[in-house]
């Protein structure tokens, strides 16, 4: 059985002008011992998804759909149950996890202060866990003495990292952790969730970026998301080798290649922009800037249809069963 298991869930924004169809039939499952990417382009709804997953507060409105997470659905847990579950079954480490900690405690008084309200009662034995869990992403157990503001950005975010997964939850939500780093730094945070789940602290992950040659380095299976869709979903290295659906195509040949001089050959990006959430077609939400479009496409939703093992594509060009 799958640990997270999301069945056409929605979530949207509501504005003054009408909702944002943030998410907008999302299924994908995440497995026991699974890294799970989720990759797109800004205002794909990856954010949305995942913090969906965790507290939902306005404007953010749930509008249907379910995530069982071992047993339980996540869009109809009380506040209290979610508040239980966060950080002991279900963690994130946020998007800008640098400035993610209270700064006016010490690490180990914000790291108390969680554990305390999880129902742990010796406050030594869990500074030592702390000292234990700095230690093993190489930050001096010293640093739990310390104010975040007292650590530089990279000694924040793995601090956050540790604060996020001290109590070993089972599944850790990573939201582009790693997009403001430099490309050294990334490999050693990659390296360290690697290690978090090697030693047993977390058991699955669902990394979300919008860098797919970053997920590679990490993630077993993909799903890419487009204007609030699942446009393809499938094993990494079956999605990066062979893309099934044409925003995907162009995702990919958009990355920067090695040994390509950028003056002489243009690197190519997607054309146009994408649709507005508030009032998107009917039927596949990428034909404004798909090179393939056909005249059904902006009125028939295209289904998710099996192009590979395990490897599902929406898009009509594909045609298939559903
Ligand atoms: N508070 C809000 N109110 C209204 N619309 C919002 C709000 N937050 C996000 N959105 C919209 O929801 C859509 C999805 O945003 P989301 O942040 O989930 O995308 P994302 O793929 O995570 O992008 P990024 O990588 O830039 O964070 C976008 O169109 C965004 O403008």
């Amino acid at each position: 059985m799958a640990l997270l298991d999301v069945r056409n869930l929605r979530v949207y924004y509501r504005t003054p002008v009408g909702y944002v169809r943030a998410v907008d039939g999302v299924s994908f499952e995440v497995g026991e011992g699974e890294v799970f990417g989720v990759a797109g382009e800004s205002g794909c709804g990856k954010s949305t998804l995942v913090h969906s997953l965790i507290l939902r507060k306005p404007p953010m409105e749930y509008k249907g759909g379910s995530a069982i997470f071992k047993g339980r659905d996540l869009m109809s847990l009380p506040r209290d149950e979610l508040r239980k579950i966060q950080y002991s079954e279900l963690s994130i480490i946020p998007q800008y996890a640098m400035n993610a900690l209270n700064p006016t405690k010490r690490i180990k008084d914000i790291v108390w202060d969680l554990a305390r309200e999880h129902g742990y009662a010796d406050r030594r034995e869990v500074e030592e866990l702390l000292r234990e869990r700095l230690s093993m992403v190489k930050l001096s157990p010293r640093v739990a003495d310390m104010y975040p503001v007292e650590l530089s950005g990279g000694m924040r975010q793995r601090a956050t990292m540790v604060v996020s997964t001290l109590l070993n939850p089972d599944l850790l939500i990573a939201d582009e952790i790693t997009s403001a780093l430099d490309v050294t730094t990334q490999r050693v945070v990659i390296e360290l969730l690697h290690h978090f789940m090697q030693e047993g602290i977390v058991k699955s992950i669902i990394f979300v970026t919008h860098d797919l040659a970053l997920l590679r380095q990490i993630a077993d299976r993909v799903m890419v998301m487009y204007a609030g869709k699942v446009v393809e979903i499938g094993p990494m290295e079956e999605v990066l080798e062979n893309p099934a659906h044409p925003y995907t195509q162009l995702l990919l040949n958009s990355l920067p290649r090695m040994g390509v001089h950028y003056k002489r050959e243009r690197l190519s990006g997607i054309p146009g922009y994408p649709i507005s959430l508030l009032n998107p077609p009917r039927g596949c939400r990428f034909y404004t800037r798909c090179p393939f479009a056909m005249e059904h496409c902006p009125e028939v939703e295209p289904k998710l249809v099996k192009v590979g093992k395990e490897h599902y594509a929406a898009c009509h060009l594909l045609g298939g069963e559903s």
